[in-house]
């Protein structure tokens, strides 16, 4: 069977703060086909993809933030993208916020999930590493509130048998973590697939604003090249509702080359032929992980786990959208 497959990533433009969801999904419908016109088995589709990026915002009633959130998926506004992939048998990645009701309690995560080309979901992954802060804070000139906003994902990084490979994803700000794409690459993922809505500037160190597409790229090219896998890296890209987010989405592989990539900060895709064998260049040789591989010496990288944990649970505890209602 072959191990090839036509992948490709489908940036979106910004999506404005009161753009209806079926906006987004027909803007999406339209990267998928085009997609598939051009051979793609396989879309990628950014984080937060269906909404505008609200954790740029302190929003303090309940309702209002609810409604940036999916309560089923498919739900009734998303149901024709999976009609879409069915139909064209194109399987896709999705970002999107998810709120789920358990016992009595509210959990919220940035969440991805892989779609098969029968238009089933065969894999979920909730947000391990929420950047930004809890509380509003007024010197900002846009806030980044995912720790108040989303619980710490709980489900790890698993890797899932789906289109013919081994399969894994993380969003956003997990690539910057070099243990992110390690714990994949120890699961035998062969193409990693990410979303991303990141701004443009940065401010506790504004300085640093002019190497934001390098970061984005040097991230996840060293990602994909350290674990011999392929990446596919999709941004929200543009001028959302005056917060400049970067594009540069690309597909990239296991050598850590950029083999396609957007140009613009639109609505745009970008396909590639993906060999998943390819990642065997790296994995028999230079990252043999059993050959070469010494975890007796990397002891620090799991030490502090329940410290952290202690410390989450108690920024949980404190927060009133996930309260115990
Ligand atoms: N959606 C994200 O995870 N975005 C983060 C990232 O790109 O790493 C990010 C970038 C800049 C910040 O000031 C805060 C967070």
């Amino acid at each position: 069977m072959s191990r090839t497959l036509v992948a490709a990533t489908a940036q979106l433009g910004p999506i404005a703060r009161e753009e209806p969801r079926s906006s987004a999904v027909n803007r999406m419908i339209a990267l998928l086909e085009k997609a598939h016109r051009r051979g793609a088995e396989l879309v990628v589709f950014p984080e937060l993809a269906l909404t505008t990026f609200f954790p740029r915002w302190y929003i303090e009633d309940e309702a209002d933030l609810d409604r940036f959130f999916e309560t089923e998926m498919p739900g009734p506004e998303t149901a024709p993208l999976f009609e879409a992939a069915r139909r064209l048998g194109v399987g896709f990645y999705l970002g999107y916020a998810e709120l789920v009701r358990e016992g009595g309690v509210k959990r919220r995560f940035n969440t991805s999930i892989i779609v098969n080309r029968t238009g089933e979901i065969v894999g979920k992954y909730r947000k391990v590493h929420l950047p930004g802060h809890f509380n509003p804070e007024e010197w900002r000139p846009f806030q980044h509130l995912e720790k108040r906003y989303f619980e710490h994902g709980d489900l790890g990084f698993p890797v899932f048998d789906a289109m013919g490979g081994k399969l894994g994803m993380c969003l956003c700000n997990d690539r910057r973590w070099p243990e992110t794409f390690r714990v994949l690459g120890l699961r035998g993922a062969e193409l990693v697939m990410l979303g991303y809505n990141t701004p443009l500037h940065y401010p506790q160190a504004p300085e640093h604003d002019h190497l934001q597409d390098f970061h984005n790229h040097l991230s996840m090219q060293a990602g994909a090249y350290a674990n011999g896998c392929w990446v596919i890296g999709t941004a929200k890209a543009g001028r959302e509702e005056g917060c400049d987010l970067i594009g540069g989405s690309c597909i990239i592989a296991p050598t850590g080359e950029i083999i396609a990539r957007t140009q613009g900060l639109g609505d745009e895709i970008s396909v590639a032929e993906i060999d998943l064998d390819r990642c065997s260049e790296l994995r028999k040789n230079v990252f043999n992980f059993a050959l070469h591989r010494e975890p007796g010496d990397y002891g620090p990288i799991c030490a502090g786990a329940e410290e952290r944990a202690e410390a989450r649970a108690r920024i949980t505890e404190e927060s009133r959208f996930t309260a115990r209602r």
